[in-house]
C-alpha cells in the first residue's frame, strides 16, 4: 500500500503507555510510516528522556507533551532540560501567563546557546479537548464561550512568542482568523466516525480536522488500542 507521506507527517500519534516496552511495540509496528510521535506525560515519567533519544535517532518527530505550568523560573529550568534532548516540538498551558510563556522562550534560547541544535516548535494549550462548555463555566468557573476562551489564550500565547497553541479542531478558523495562517495548530480530539468518545469532548473526525485547516493533528487510542493499529494509522492516513 502506498502512503500519502504528507499526510502521515502531520498526524501525531500519542504513545499514551505506562512502559517503553509497550511504546516500543507499537513504534515498531508503525515502521516506514513517517508520522510524528508524541510522547505524553505516562510515557514519559516511567521510560524518561531515553526513550525520547530513542525515537530521535529512530528519526521520527517528536511532541514532548508535557504541559508545563509553574511559575515562570521553574518553567525556564525545565524547558531548558527539555530541549537538550532534541524534541521538535513541546508544550506549557497558556493558563501560566505570558511571563510563564516567555521564560519558557528563555529557557529554548539558553539551551541552544549550550548546545545548537534546531529550535523546537512551542506551542500553549488553551481550553484541554476534554472541556466542555458546561464544565468550563461551571466547575473551572471561566465565564463565556469555549470558543472566546481559547482564542484570549492563544492570542496571550503569541504574544509571548510561542508558535502556536493547542487547542480543538472547533476553534481553529478562529485561532488562524485571529494569530494568522502561520500560527500552528495542534489538533487533539480526533475521533474516526463512529469511534468512542472516551473521556474527549470537543471532537472532530480526521477529516473534518485537515478541512477546519489544521496544521496537525493528534490520535491516540483509536490507534493504540485498534486491533490492527497499522491498519487504523493506514486507513486514518487514506481518509484525509
Ligand atoms: O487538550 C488536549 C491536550 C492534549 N491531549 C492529548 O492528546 C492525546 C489524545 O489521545 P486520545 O486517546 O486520542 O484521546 C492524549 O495524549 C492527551 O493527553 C488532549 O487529548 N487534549
Amino acid at each position: 500500500m502506498s502512503i500519502n507521506l504528507a499526510a502521515a507527517k502531520r498526524i501525531m500519534v500519542a504513545l499514551d503507555y505506562a512502559e517503553a516496552k509497550q511504546a516500543e511495540a507499537l513504534v515498531r509496528s508503525l515502521e516506514g510510516i513517517p508520522c510524528y510521535l508524541k510522547v505524553g506525560m505516562q510515557l514519559f515519567y516511567s521510560a524518561g528522556p531515553a526513550f525520547v533519544q530513542m525515537l530521535k535517532e529512530k528519526g521520527y518527530n517528536v511532541f514532548l507533551d508535557l504541559k508545563m505550568h509553574d511559575i515562570p523560573n521553574t518553567v525556564k529550568g525545565g524547558v531548558e532540560s527539555i530541549a537538550k534532548l532534541g524534541v521538535d516540538m513541546f508544550n506549557v498551558h497558556a493558563a501560566g501567563g505570558k511571563q510563564m510563556m516567555e521564560a519558557a522562550m528563555e529557557g529554548v534560547d539558553k539551551a541552544l546557546q549550550a548546545a545548537s541544535g534546531p529550535k523546537p516548535i512551542v506551542i500553549g494549550v488553551t481550553q484541554l479537548t476534554s472541556t466542555s462548555q458546561a464544565v468550563m463555566n461551571e466547575e473551572i468557573g471561566i465565564e463565556g464561550s469555549v470558543e472566546d476562551a481559547v482564542i484570549r489564550y492563544a492570542r496571550l500565547a503569541q504574544a509571548a512568542g510561542l508558535h502556536g497553541v493547542v487547542a480543538s479542531p472547533l476553534e481553529v478558523v478562529r485561532i488562524k482568523e485571529t494569530c494568522g495562517s502561520g500560527f500552528v495548530t495542534v489538533t487533539p480530539g480526533i475521533r474516526p466516525a463512529g469511534a468512542d468518545i472516551g473521556d474527549q469532548s470537543r471532537v472532530m473526525t480526521p477529516e473534518q480536522a485537515f478541512a477546519q485547516g489544521t496544521d496537525y493533528i493528534v490520535i491516540g487510542r483509536p490507534i493504540t488500542a485498534a486491533p490492527d493499529p497499522r491498519a487504523a494509522l493506514e486507513a486514518i492516513i487514506a481518509s484525509v
